[in-house]
């Protein structure tokens, strides 16, 4: 099946600042794809380059076989964008709002009240349709923003790190939300620096830092980059001495260490699995009276990948 939309060896140079370095993928129809960077990486860049905001120094964009920078206007049509900020009317209620937005892309008049209603729905907005924009919160005027975007039914909704600064409730709209989109065949970019929301929402990652991709594939792909080990941390009552030296043999062990007075660390593969086996060794020594079993997950791969963090 063709891409829904593919980029490839997109670079924007801003003076001296090189903010978006060769940048190519592709996104199939009903997936979910995530751009995780930290704050600067270059995604909010990348995403303008792909809507058509801002021409790449080199490189090209595709939006379901249409080349953008040949028919700016058939392309920029089968996307929905949302950006970080967008302006809306604090005077006019939500459903207003998408009413104007709904005569802007050009739906017909027939078709607005019946789009504008289905929209505010998959925001679930419904309830609150008829309040005025400066009643809402940042998080519902987020959602209308979103419901602006799906009104002309695009291929591909776009959004640039949706749940910054929204309220928990509205999170879990947004989140909820996009993922009925995908489960109904659209197409997603998510951008964002909040790793868990990423491994929720997307079927594939690429990690950008410095305007580069550095990594990309499936969260277990990704992930298994920094290899499989799990971390079990051990909290130990009796002879720790001995029962370290016990646990260090069991077979699937690869490291231990001594992380305080009754407790130790180890990395091992299958962690919990093996659980059974290290309650066991330390019989006789001492008992293991709690247990935490540490899977690798995406953040240790970016920290593996970029040697940063993710948090700002
Ligand atoms: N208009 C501009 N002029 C000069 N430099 C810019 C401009 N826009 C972005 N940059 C720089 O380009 C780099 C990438 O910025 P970009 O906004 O794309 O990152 P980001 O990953 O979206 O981060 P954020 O989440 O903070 O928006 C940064 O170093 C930024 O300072």
């Amino acid at each position: 099946m063709s891409a829904t939309l593919s980029c490839h060896g997109l670079s924007k140079r801003y003076g001296d600042v090189v903010a978006v370095r060769d940048v190519g993928f592709s996104i199939a129809p009903g997936e979910a794809y995530g751009l995780l960077g930290p704050n600067g990486a270059g995604k909010t860049t990348t995403i303008s380059m792909l809507v058509g905001l801002l021409r790449p120094d080199s490189g090209g964009v595709t939006v379901g076989g249409v080349d953008l920078g040949r028919e700016p206007l058939r392309a920029k049509a089968k996307i929905g964008y949302v950006p970080q900020e967008i302006a809306l009317y604090p005077e006019l209620t939500g459903r207003e709002n998408l009413r104007f937005f709904g005569r802007l892309f050009g739906l017909p008049r027939k078709q607005l009240a019946g789009r504008v209603a289905e929209v505010l729905e998959l925001v679930g907005l419904t309830d609150r349709a008829d309040g005025k924009l400066d009643t809402y919160s940042g998080g519902m005027k987020r959602r209308i923003n979103i419901g602006a975007a799906l009104l002309h039914r695009p291929e591909i909704l776009i959004l640039d790190e949706p749940t910054v600064g929204v309220d928990p409730q509205s999170r879990k709209a947004i989140l909820d939300g996009v993922e009925h989109l995908v489960a109904e065949g659209m197409a997603l970019l998510y951008t964002s620096h909040y790793m868990e929301e990423v491994e929720r929402v997307c079927d594939r990652v690429a990690i950008i830092d410095h305007g580069q991709i550095v990594a990309e594939g499936t969260r277990q792909e990704l992930v298994a980059m920094v290899g499989s080990a799990d971390k079990i941390e051990l909290v130990l009552d009796g002879d720790v001495d001995a029962a370290f030296a016990k646990l260090r043999t069991v077979e699937g062990v690869l490291e231990a260490a001594r992380t305080g007075d009754s407790s130790v660390r180890l990395l091992a593969e299958g962690g919990r699995y093996l659980l059974p086996a290290l309650i066991t060794a330390v019989e006789g020594y001492a008992t293991v009276t709690a247990t935490e079993v540490i899977e690798p997950d995406l953040e240790a791969t970016f920290l593996h990948l970029t040697g940063s963090t993710l948090r700002d």
